[in-house]
C-alpha cells in the first residue's frame, strides 16, 4: 500500500537533494524519514526547502508556458498552517499585494494546507481576479468565460451588477464544508485602463483590464502529494489581453469596432480588417501597461526569453519539454523561433495540473 506515494517521493527527493547539491547521506536519510511516515500514517510533509524547489521546478515542467526563463524566481509563500477560510482570504489578499507590487509583478505562489483526505482546500474561482459575465436577452455582459461561475457565486448569495469589469468574489471551500464568499477589497485590485498612442478615439471604447493573472484552478503535484489550493501568478503576455480577452468573439469581441472607428471596409475579409484591428488592440494593450508601470511582455520578447530558457536548459543537461501548439504565440508566430521547431510534450514532475470543477 501507498507504493505509488512512496515511489513518487522517492524520485522528487532524488532529483531534488541532487540540484540542491546534497550528499547521499542526506539524500537516504531524507528517504527513510519518508517511508516511515507513510508506511505509518500514508501521508508525508515536504519541508519549506522542498516545497520551494518543488514549486518552482513544476512551473520549470510547465510545457505550455513560454515565460519558464524565471522558473526560479519564483516567489514561494507557505500558508500550510492555515485553517479557516478567513485565514484563507487573508492569505489571498495579502498575495495580490505583494504580487502586483505597485505593477513591478513579481511571480508568486501561495501554498495552502494538504493532509491526507481531510483538510483540503479549494478555491473555486479559475483566477483570483477575474470579470464577472451574465448571460441576458440582450446576449452576455461581462466575461461569457466566467458565466458560470458567476451564476454560481449568485446563488451563493453573491449581488450581481451586471457590469461589463464587475470584479467577482473570492469562493473558498475547506474539505466538504459549505464554501465562503469575500469580496476583494477593491483598493488591492490594480487594473490598466486600454489606450492607443495614436488613435484618440480608442479610450471611448472604454477597455481596461487587471494587471494580474493569478490562476488559483489549477493543482501542484510535487512528490506524490498533490496540493488543491496553490494560486499562482505572473505577468501578461500581451496577446493573451490583446487577441484572445478583448478579441475572440465569444468574449469581448472588440474587433468589428476597433475595424469600423479604423474606417476598414469589415464587409470583406480581404481587408484584412480583423488582423489590422487585432494589431492596433494589442499594440494598444503593450503601450498602456507599459505607460502605467504595469509589468507586460510582448510576444516577441517573449519568445527571445524562451530561447534563452532553452539555452539554458540545455547547458544544464536538462531536457526541454513543451507544447508547440501553446507555446506559439497567436500573433505573428511564424516570427518566432518556435514556430519552427519541434517540442516534445512530455509530462514531468512536480508540475500544475488541471482538476475538476468543484462546482
Ligand atoms: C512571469 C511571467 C509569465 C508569463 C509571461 C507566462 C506566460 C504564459 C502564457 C502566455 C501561457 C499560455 C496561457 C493561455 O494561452 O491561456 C502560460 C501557460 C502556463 N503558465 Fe506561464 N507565464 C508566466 C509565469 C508563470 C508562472 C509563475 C507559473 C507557475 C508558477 C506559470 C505556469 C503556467 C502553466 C501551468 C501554464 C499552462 C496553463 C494551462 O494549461 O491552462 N507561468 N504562461
Ligand atoms: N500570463 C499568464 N497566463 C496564463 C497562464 C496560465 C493559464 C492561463 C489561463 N489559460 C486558460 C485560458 C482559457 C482557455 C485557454 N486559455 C493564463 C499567467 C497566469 C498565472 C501565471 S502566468
Amino acid at each position: 500500500m501507498f507504493d505509488v506515494l512512496l515511489k513518487e517521493a522517492e524520485d522528487f527527493i532524488r532529483s531534488c537533494y541532487g540540484e540542491l547539491n546534497k550528499t547521499e547521506q542526506e539524500i537516504e536519510t531524507r528517504i527513510e524519514e519518508i517511508t516511515k511516515k507513510v508506511q505509518s500514517e500514508g501521508f508525508y510533509e515536504h519541508t519549506a526547502e522542498e516545497l520551494e524547489y518543488g514549486a518552482k521546478v513544476a512551473w520549470r515542467n510547465s510545457n505550455r508556458c513560454i515565460g519558464r526563463l524565471f522558473w526560479d524566481s519564483l516567489n514561494v509563500i507557505d500558508k500550510r498552517y492555515v485553517n479557516k477560510e478567513e485565514e484563507i482570504a487573508e492569505a489571498l489578499f495579502e498575495h495580490i499585494e505583494t504580487a502586483t507590487n505597485y505593477g513591478r509583478i513579481r511571480p508568486t505562489i501561495t501554498i495552502f494546507p494538504q493532509k491526507k483526505d481531510y483538510h483540503s482546500v479549494r478555491i473555486w474561482n479559475h483566477q483570483i481576479i477575474r470579470y464577472a459575465g451574465y448571460e441576458t436577452e440582450q446576449g452576455v455582459i461581462g466575461d461569457s468565460d466566467s458565466v458560470s461561475f458567476t451564476e454560481t457565486c449568485i446563488k451563493l448569495g453573491w449581488e450581481p451588477k451586471y457590469g461589463k469589469f464587475d470584479v467577482l468574489p473570492l469562493v473558498i471551500q475547506i474539505n466538504d464544508h459549505q464554501p465562503r464568499l469575500f469580496e476583494i477589497p477593491a483598493n488591492l485590485v490594480l487594473e490598466v485602463p486600454i489606450r492607443h498612442p495614436q488613435y484618440e478615439w480608442f479610450s471611448d471604447l472604454q477597455l481596461k483590464w487587471y494587471a494580474v493573472p493569478i490562476i488559483s484552478s489549477m493543482s501542484l503535484e510535487i512528490g506524490g502529494i498533490t496540493y488543491t489550493a496553490a494560486p499562482f501568478n505572473g505577468w501578461y503576455m500581451g496577446t493573451e489581453i490583446g487577441a484572445r480577452n478583448l478579441a475572440d468573439e465569444s468574449r469581448y469581441n472588440m474587433l468589428p469596432q476597433i475595424g469600423s472607428l479604423m474606417g476598414l471596409d469589415i464587409s470583406t475579409n480581404i481587408s484584412l480588417w480583423k488582423d489590422r484591428a487585432l494589431l492596433e488592440l494589442n499594440a494598444a494593450v503593450l503601450h498602456s501597461y507599459k505607460e502605467d508601470g504595469v509589468s507586460i511582455v510582448d510576444h516577441h520578447t517573449a519568445a527571445q526569453q524562451f530561447k534563452k530558457f532553452e539555452e539554458i536548459e540545455i547547458d544544464k543537461g536538462r531536457q526541454v519539454t513543451g507544447n508547440w501548439a501553446w507555446l506559439i504565440p497567436p500573433l505573428a508566430p511564424a516570427t518566432t523561433h518556435i514556430y519552427h521547431k519541434p517540442y516534445k510534450n512530455e509530462i514531468k514532475k512536480p508540475n500544475y495540473f488541471y482538476q475538476p470543477n468543484p462546482y
